[in-house]
């Protein structure tokens, strides 16, 4: 175990969305499936020019190269969301996180103003979109969850038109349990399409797919980088890739949890696990837990933890819980979680994170089914300037602007005077047009 310390620690912590490490087994892929080196954009480039010319069959083929089945019908039909089923325990608990998810964003202030006063009228309207993706990962495992995580916050922001993508298995199925959320959800629009070719067809519409107004939702670096790109044709939320856990952990934590929550999230494609502690005893106990925890595991849930532990963990040695919590808001984690004595008292030292999670009864893991906000965050250091999804993300503001002859009277001098100092004379003219002549 590589333990770091002071500016190696910084230097390790310091990064952008487009430094995403990109594992070797994904070039590796990338080289077997193209026969060339490529990066993940020009993938992410030449899959979405293909759809973008090509439509439904470009999406077919590229389901079929990458996924290994070939859809005929990319639309899940109407039966097959009436049939599907799980047991009943599966069900209530996608009842149980819909529920709360929704009690958590109805508490989210998302309306509008618009104050009529001695000005005229002043405000904002606030409209929901027309019509929203859900892209709902699926490479390694069905996430259930965030569909649901992703669409509540839509459907509380108003929008009624939402459009599920999501990679068939290969066998050609939706995961039933993504069905039954759906259903549950009141959403009829499944489709058969992961990775870049799905974020194509949402953003240009393809004959069975209908173009829409913002993609939501995370996937892999091929789904992130493919947003990115497609942003401006369409609207994004945010850039939620692969998942980061940054556990912050002092001598009082139970190596055990520390342990359990890093692994949790190592356990997604492509994730980055990352523990800073005062303790350097802490650290060795939770290495020798990690390696118990892992072996315990089952397949291929092992594999998966083990690539992101072995490849992408950063383990750092803090001088202080100040010095912890200034490089975890360096790094911006998705998830921040604090085991400590007193995790409350750092709260006010948090300013960068996609959340917080804090104290032993607050494990991330929790945090993904049923606490109540979103799990989609921002990854890659983006949560310095970007959010996790919420009401927000799915509605436009409009301003509004309904001043009287008084005002005009009063402030548009002010604004002709700006406007000849840009040298706008049209615009100086057309607020003086409205305004009494001077009588000399
Ligand atoms: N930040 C968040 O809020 C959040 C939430 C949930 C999940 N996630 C992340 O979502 C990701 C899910 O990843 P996943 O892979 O399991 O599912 P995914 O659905 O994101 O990606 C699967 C798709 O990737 C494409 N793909 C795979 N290899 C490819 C290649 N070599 N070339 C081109 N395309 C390729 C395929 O089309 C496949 O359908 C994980 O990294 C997880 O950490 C993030
Ligand atoms: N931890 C993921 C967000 O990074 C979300 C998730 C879904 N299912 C399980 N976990
Ligand atoms: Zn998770």
């Amino acid at each position: 175990m590589q333990v770091l310390e002071g500016p190696d620690a910084r230097r390790a912590l310091t990064r952008t969305f487009n430094d995403l490490p990109v594992p070797d087994a994904v070039l590796s892929r990338i080289e077997a499936t193209f026969g060339e080196a490529l990066s993940p954009t020009q993938v992410a480039e030449r899959i979405l020019a293909d759809v973008r010319e090509r439509g439904d069959d470009a999406v077919r083929d590229w389901t079929e190269r990458l996924d290994g089945t070939r859809p005929d019908a990319l639309a899940v039909s109407a039966d097959e969301l009436a049939a599907a089923h799980v047991p009943t325990d599966l069900h209530a608990a996608i009842r149980t996180a819909i529920t709360r998810v929704r009690a958590f964003y109805g508490q989210q202030p998302a309306h509008g103003f618009l104050n009529h006063g001695p000005d005229g009228a002043l405000g904002q309207l606030v409209r929901p979109l027309g019509r929203v993706g859900v892209y709902v990962p699926g490479g390694l495992a069905p996430l259930i969850s965030t569909l649901i995580h992703t669409a509540v916050p839509a459907q509380v922001a108003g929008v009624t038109d939402i459009v599920i993508t999501t990679p068939p298995a290969r066998d050609g199925s939706v995961h039933p349990a993504i069905l039954v959320a759906a259903r549950e959800l009141g959403l009829t629009q499944v489709f058969r399409a992961g990775g870049a070719q799905a974020i194509a067809a949402l953003a240009y519409g393809t004959a069975s797919i209908p173009a829409v107004d913002k993609i939501a939702g995370p996937g892999n670096l091929f789904v992130v980088i493919a947003k990115r790109l497609v942003y401006g044709q369409t609207g994004i939320e945010s850039l939620p890739g692969p998942t980061e856990t940054l556990v912050v952990a002092d001598d009082s934590a139970d190596p055990r949890h520390v342990a359990a929550d890093l692994l949790a999230q190592a356990e997604h494609n492509g994730a980055e696990p990352v523990l800073v502690s005062t303790s350097r005893e802490l650290l060795l106990r939770v290495q020798a837990e990690l390696n118990g925890q892992l072996e315990a595991l089952p397949e291929p849930n092992r594999g998966w933890a083990r690539d992101s532990v072995s490849a992408r963990m950063k383990v750092v040695l803090a001088a202080t819980l100040d010095e912890a919590l200034e490089l975890s808001n360096l790094y911006a984690p998705e998830h921040l979680c604090l085991l400590t004595r007193d995790p409350w008292s750092l709260l006010g030292q948090v300013q960068r994170a996609g959340g917080v999670f804090i104290g032993e009864y607050s494990m991330e893991a929790l945090g993904d089914y049923v606490a109540g906000p979103s799990h989609v965050m921002p990854t890659g250091g983006t949560a310095r300037f970007m959010s996790p999804v919420n009401v927000r993300d799915f509605q436009n503001i409009i301003s509004v602007v309904g001043l009287n002859e008084g005002t005009l009277r009063r402030i548009g001098p002010a604004g002709a005077t700006l406007a000849r100092a840009e040298g706008l004379e049209a615009h100086a003219r057309a607020i003086e047009s409205r305004l009494p002549r001077d009588p000399s």
